[in-house]
C-alpha cells in the first residue's frame, strides 16, 4: 500500500499589534483588499527576499500604516494550515509600544484605535479570540490552528507556552 502525504509548504508572514503606552488601546486596520479584505487585523505582511523577519515587519508596518516602530517585541509564532491547501502561513508575532510618525490610511488599511477591551470581534479573524487572552496576558506562545478552505471554520487547534522567545523555534507542536 502506497501512503500518500501531504507536503506541507511554508510561507513567512509578520504581525505587528502596536499598542499605546498603558496597553489599554490597540492599533487595528481595516483590510482593504486582498487576503483578510474587510476584516480589522495588525500590521503585516508576507516576508520578502533578502529581509529578516523582523525587516519584514517593521516594512509592513511602516507601508500599512506609516509608523515607525523602534522596539518590536517578539511574542509568538501562528500557523494556519487551510484544508486542501498545501502551504502553512508562518505569522510571525510582534508587538510595540513604541511608534513614530504620522498614522495615516493607506491603500491596503484605514487604521483605528480600539479599546483592548472593546475589540470588533465579529469582523475580525476567527482565531483572534482564542490566542488573544494569551496575547494580552504578556503570554510567548506557539500555535497552529486548522481551518476549512472557507477560510471561515476552525477546525481545530494546538498551542504551546514558552517561557522565552529563544526558546519558539525548538517547539514542536506534534509532539
Ligand atoms: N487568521 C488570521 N488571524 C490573524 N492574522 C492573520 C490571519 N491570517 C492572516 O493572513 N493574518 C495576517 C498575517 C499578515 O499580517 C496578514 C496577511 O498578509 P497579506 O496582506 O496577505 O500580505 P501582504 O504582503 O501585505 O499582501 P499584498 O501586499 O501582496 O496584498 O494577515
Amino acid at each position: 500500500m502506497v501512503e500518500i502525504v501531504e507536503q506541507e509548504l511554508h510561507k513567512l508572514y509578520t504581525l505587528v499589534y502596536v499598542l499605546n503606552k498603558d496597553k489599554t488601546k490597540i492599533l487595528l486596520g481595516l483590510k482593504k483588499r486582498g487576503f483578510g479584505k474587510g476584516r480589522w487585523n495588525g500590521f503585516g505582511g508576507k516576508v520578502e527576499k533578502g529581509e529578516t523577519i523582523e525587516q519584514g515587519a517593521l516594512r509592513e508596518l511602516k507601508e500599512e500604516s506609516n509608523l515607525d516602530a523602534k522596539n518590536l517585541e517578539k511574542k509568538g509564532v501562528i500557523y494556519f494550515k487551510f484544508e486542501g491547501d498545501p502551504v502553512i502561513m508562518d505569522v510571525h508575532l510582534y508587538t510595540t509600544t513604541d511608534v513614530s510618525g504620522d498614522l495615516i490610511e493607506t491603500d491596503e488599511m484605514l487604521p483605528k484605535w480600539y479599546n483592548v477591551s472593546d475589540l470588533p470581534y465579529s469582523s475580525m479573524w476567527p482565531d483572534d479570540p482564542i490566542w488573544h487572552p494569551w496575547f494580552f496576558e504578556g503570554k510567548i506562545f506557539t500555535v497552529k490552528f486548522f481551518f476549512k478552505a472557507d477560510l471561515e471554520t476552525i477546525t481545530g487547534y494546538k498551542h504551546k507556552f514558552a517561557s522565552s522567545v529563544s526558546e519558539l523555534d525548538a517547539i514542536n507542536l506534534d509532539s
